[in-house]
Parts: structure tokens; sequence; C-alpha cells
């Protein structure tokens, strides 16, 4: 009998439905990390909220963990890439939780808005202070939404019918869906500097990391206020605290914070922010959706291997699994290439299936593409929605497939093109079963795409190369294999470096900085 253990405060329908399934359930909460190492070992299932973070050591103990689920949508909790090397599903349940967190982010707006907090604490004691409060309307005040998915659209929602003004940064928004749900699309220049104030509904990524920084905060109106119910990280909390401090933002309402659980933070005592223990998903409406969806996910793939709300796997059947598995693997790297590269709002993709692969049910390989390319600006994408969040952003997918094929007994190639250009990445099968990269932008290059890349576009021209191995080897990281390819002499260059550790944010802007390097990216695999 499969037994799961539930580490987080989870609804007790969870434990129900577990135990109606016929699977041992456990429910420990509170448990230190060196705790949890001593007894995951035990479980075929993890059951968890945002307090447990399954990081690679406890993964590394968890020698029968098969699946880990998550009652909520943020993941950043799960190590998924060691989770994915370990062969453990993560799934996490997208939509249970949305309307409540986008109410929690309303109603933090009007909390700031009205002082209602400080308020409602004050006439508490008794003070009567009826003039120390003034509050700001919020109606015809002008709302600049950061990240317009399933929680940032209810945003957009509510505060239309508060009669808000709402602008919207979010790549992914297509103009017909900004026209649907009301809001005009903005670049985030524009969002900051028209806002009066400002929510953040992103996940939190390398990209999104600082959204709000020092320098964005400088450049919002005087006045304006911030909300925050995604993900701590997402505003500089140091530079916040500054721009409080001098009125330059009139305040902030946080759900979140860059340390969790927030015990000491430099906005804590602030009369001006208004703050909650990460409480956006905290109804007993949302919690109830996403227990009941969390037990039913884990026990369906426990009892009889159906994966649904998969975030590092596909739903493949039990008959084609061994044939398109390599080329999941490879497909699912070409994604990830292609969209770690992507800076700007996807217009199209193409896959085109040359070889044997063309044989072959391509359906689930064209979803693990598109989870691929999506993951890096979206939480919740899967094998089973990765095909529909494409359509529903208004991304046109086309897929191909040619019996021939050149030089290979297969073929992949991912055409990408954004609103600033088309990129293109080819990989195939080395002896059936080891995923190659073998051409970028059209210009051959053999690789292996390991967990830690840096990728990089240069001129080719001589001494480019032994610059760049020695500020990598200056910064302490060790070069694995290096691979090199250009379109002609003298011409554009790409390389392909594998390094044994990530490559931090000031060794690649050092290499950006380096002679005739006209891109570079580090890239996760
Ligand atoms: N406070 C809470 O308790 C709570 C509860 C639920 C979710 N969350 C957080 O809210 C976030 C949003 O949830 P969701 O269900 O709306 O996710 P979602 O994936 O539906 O939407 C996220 C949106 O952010 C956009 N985005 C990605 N990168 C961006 C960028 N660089 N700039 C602008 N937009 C960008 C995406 O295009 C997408 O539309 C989650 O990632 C989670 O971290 C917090
Ligand atoms: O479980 C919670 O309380 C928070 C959930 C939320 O952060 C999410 O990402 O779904």
């Amino acid at each position: 009998m499969p037994k799961v253990l539930v580490s987080d405060k989870l609804s007790p329908t969870a434990v129900e439905i577990f135990r109606e399934r016929g699977i041992t359930a456990d429910v420990k909460t509170g448990l230190t990390p060196e705790e949890l190492i001593a007894i995951i070992g035990e479980y075929d299932g993890l059951a968890i909220r945002s307090a447990t973070k399954v990081t690679k050591a406890v993964l590394a103990a968890a020698s029968n963990l098969k699946v880990i689920g998550r009652a909520g949508i943020g993941v950043d909790n799960v190590d998924v890439p060691a989770a994915t090397q370990s062969g453990v599903v993560v799934m996490n349940t997208p939509y249970g939780n949305a309307i409540t967190t986008a109410e929690h982010a309303i109603a933090m707006m009007f909390a700031q808005a009205r002082q209602i907090p400080q308020a409602n604490a004050s006439t508490h004691a008794g003070k009567w202070e009826k003039s120390k409060f003034m509050g700001v309307e919020l109606s015809g005040k002008v709302l600049g939404i950061i990240g317009c998915g399933n929680i940032g659209s209810i945003v957009a929602e509510r505060a239309i019918g508060l009669r808000m003004r709402v602008i919207a940064y979010d790549p992914f928004l297509s103009p017909e869906r900004a026209t649907d749900l009301g809001v005009e699309k903005v670049d985030l220049d524009d969002l900051i500097q028209r806002a009066d104030i400002i929510t953040l509904h992103t996940p939190l990524t390398d990209k999104t990391r600082g959204i709000l920084n020092a320098d964005a905060i400088a450049r919002m109106k005087k006045g304006v206020r911030i909300v925050n119910c995604a993900r701590g990280g997402l505003v500089d909390e140091a530079a916040l605290k500054a721009a409080l401090e001098s009125g330059h933002v009139a305040g902030a309402a946080l759900d979140v914070f860059a340390e969790e659980p927030a015990r000491d933070n430099p906005l804590f005592g602030m009369d001006t922010v208004v703050c909650t223990p990460h409480l956006g998903a905290s109804t007993s409406e949302a919690q109830e959706n996403v227990a009941l969806q969390v037990a039913e996910q884990i026990s369906d793939f426990l009892l009889t291997g159906a994966v649904t709300n998969a975030l590092n796997t596909a739903a493949v059947s039990a008959e084609d699994a061994p044939r398109l598995r390599p080329y999941m693997k490879l497909c699912a790297q070409l994604g990830s290439f292609a969209g770690q590269i992507t800076e700007s709002g996807l217009k199209s993709v193409h896959i085109e299936y040359q070889g044997d692969v063309a044989g072959l049910n391509t359906r689930p390989l064209t979803s693990v593409v598109l989870q691929g390319l999506l993951s890096p600006l979206l939480d919740s994408v899967n094998m089973v929605n990765a095909q529909v969040i494409a359509r529903d952003r208004d991304v046109e997918v086309k897929e191909t497939k040619s019996e021939s094929c050149r030089n290979y007994h297969s073929l992949i190639r991912l055409e990408v093109t954004t609103e600033r250009q088309t990129r293109s990445v080819e990989g195939s099968l080395f002896g059936d079963a080891l995923p190659r990269v073998v051409r970028i932008n059209d210009i051959p290059v053999e690789a292996e795409l390991a967990p830690d890349m840096l990728y990089t576009i240069n001129e080719d021209k001589p001494g480019f190369i032994g610059r760049l191995g020695s500020t990598i080897g200056d910064a302490g990281l060790n070069i694995a294999s290096f691979h090199l390819g250009r379109a002609s002499v003298g011409g554009q260059a790409i390389c392909l470096v594998q390094v044994d550790s990530a490559v931090s944010p000031e060794v690649l802007a050092t290499l950006c900085g380096l002679p005739h390097v006209l891109m570079a990216k580090a890239l996760r695999f």
C-alpha cells in the first residue's frame, strides 16, 4: 500500500481522500529539515503547501519518493530540477486558490489606501483618532498589474468593477485577451510611470526577481502604492523602505517577503506598510479546493500512473512511453533552450519532425517542447496545459513532419518567432538515446546540454576563446566541455560551455562586457 506524508497544514479532506483510496497518509507538520530527511525515505508521495522546503538534500534521502504534490501554485519551495533528476514527478494545483489570492490583493489594496489595520488598532485602544486616518479613494485611480495570468486577470476584473483604470504589463498577454479583460496592455516602463497603485502577480523567476528595484521605484509617480501578494523577491525591500521613508512611495501592502517565515523584516514597524503572513491562499474555500485536488492527483498517480498538472513530466500511454522517452528529453531541452533565451513576447513556434521521429505520436513531444519553452515565464505550465496556454496567449503553434532527413536518422527543429526576432535550435539523438543539440540559428554545433551551461553569441575573432576561458576560470568555474560553431570565417559564432556550477550574474556581466561578445546567457537544464 503506498504511503504519503502530508508535511504542511492541509484541509483534512486530503487525508480522507487518501484513506478512501487505500493510501496510508501520515500528517506530520512543522518538521525541521533534519527531521524531514530522517523520515522521507519511507514515503511514496509527499503532499505540501509552501512551508516544506523540498531541497536536493531531502530528495537525496527520498529513496522511495515518486511524487510531490503542491497544494497551491508556486513551486519555488521545491527544487524541481533535482526532483526531475531523481525521477520524482512534481504536480501543483494551478487554479484552486486563484480567486482567493486575487481577493486578498484587493483587500490589501483597500487596507493600505484606508489604513484599516492602523485605524482598527487605534479604535480598539479607545483613541478615536478620526482625523489621523485620512485615506485615498480607489475609484478613478490607475492600477498597474504586473503579470496578468490567472490571478492578475481576476484582480483586473475586480478592479474594473471598482471603477479603477487598469493597465497591465505581461509579455504573454495578447492584445485580444487584454481587450476582452478591458485592460490596456503597456510596457513595464509605461506602467511604472503611470500607475497610482502597482500590484504584482508574476512567479519569481530570474527575469522577475527585483522587477521593482531602486531604479524602477525611482521612476514611479510620487505617492505610488505597491501591493505584493505574489512572491517576496519581486520587490527590493531595502529600496522600498528608503522610498517609503522619503515619501516617494506612499504605502505598501505585502503578503510575501524575501525571507519567509518573516520574523525580522526591514519593513516591519513602518506605519505606511500593511503586512500579512503569506495569507493569499488562506480561505477555507481555496484550501478545500487545493487539498482535494492534490490528494486526487497524488492518489491517481500512485495507484494508476495517471499524470495530471505535472510540471516536470508528460502524460503518455504505456505503449508509446519507451519509444518516446528519449525524444521527450530532447524536446524538453530544445524548448527550454529557446525559452531561456526568449526576451520578448512569443508570436509563433514551428516544430519540424524529420526522419524516424516523424512516424511516432508527436503530440506529447510538441507539448513537451511548449512546456520547456513556456516554463521560464509561467509557473503553472505543464504537459497537459502547455498547448492551451500557448493558444490562449495567441502563440501560433505549427507542427510539420517529413520522413526524409539528411545526416541524421531523426532531427527535431524548433523555430521560435518573438516580437523582435526569429531563432532556431535543432537536435537529434545519438545512439538512439542521447539528446544532442546539433544546430543553433542554423550554425552547426554539437553539444550535450548539462545542468549548467553558458551560451554566447560572438564575433568570430582571434583571442575571444582565450578571454572567455580565462574569465570563466578566474571566476572559479570549472569547464566540463566547450562547443563552438560559426556561420562563416570572421562572421557570427556561437559557443556553448558546460560548467560544473551555476554562472553568477556578476560573472555573466563580466562576460557580456568582453570584446566581441554580442550576447551571453547562463542556462540551466
Ligand atoms: N500570496 C499567496 O498566497 C499566493 C497564492 C497563489 C499564488 N501566488 C503567486 O502568484 C503568482 C501568480 O499566480 P498565477 O496563478 O496568476 O500564475 P500564472 O502563471 O497564471 O500567471 C503568471 C503571469 O505572470 C506573467 N509573467 C511571467 N514573467 C513575467 C515578467 N517578467 N513580467 C511580467 N509578467 C510576467 C506570465 O506571463 C503569466 O501571465 C504565482 O507565481 C505565485 O507565486 C501567491
Ligand atoms: O499554501 C499557501 O498558503 C500559499 C500558496 C501560494 O503561495 C501559492 O503559490 O499557491
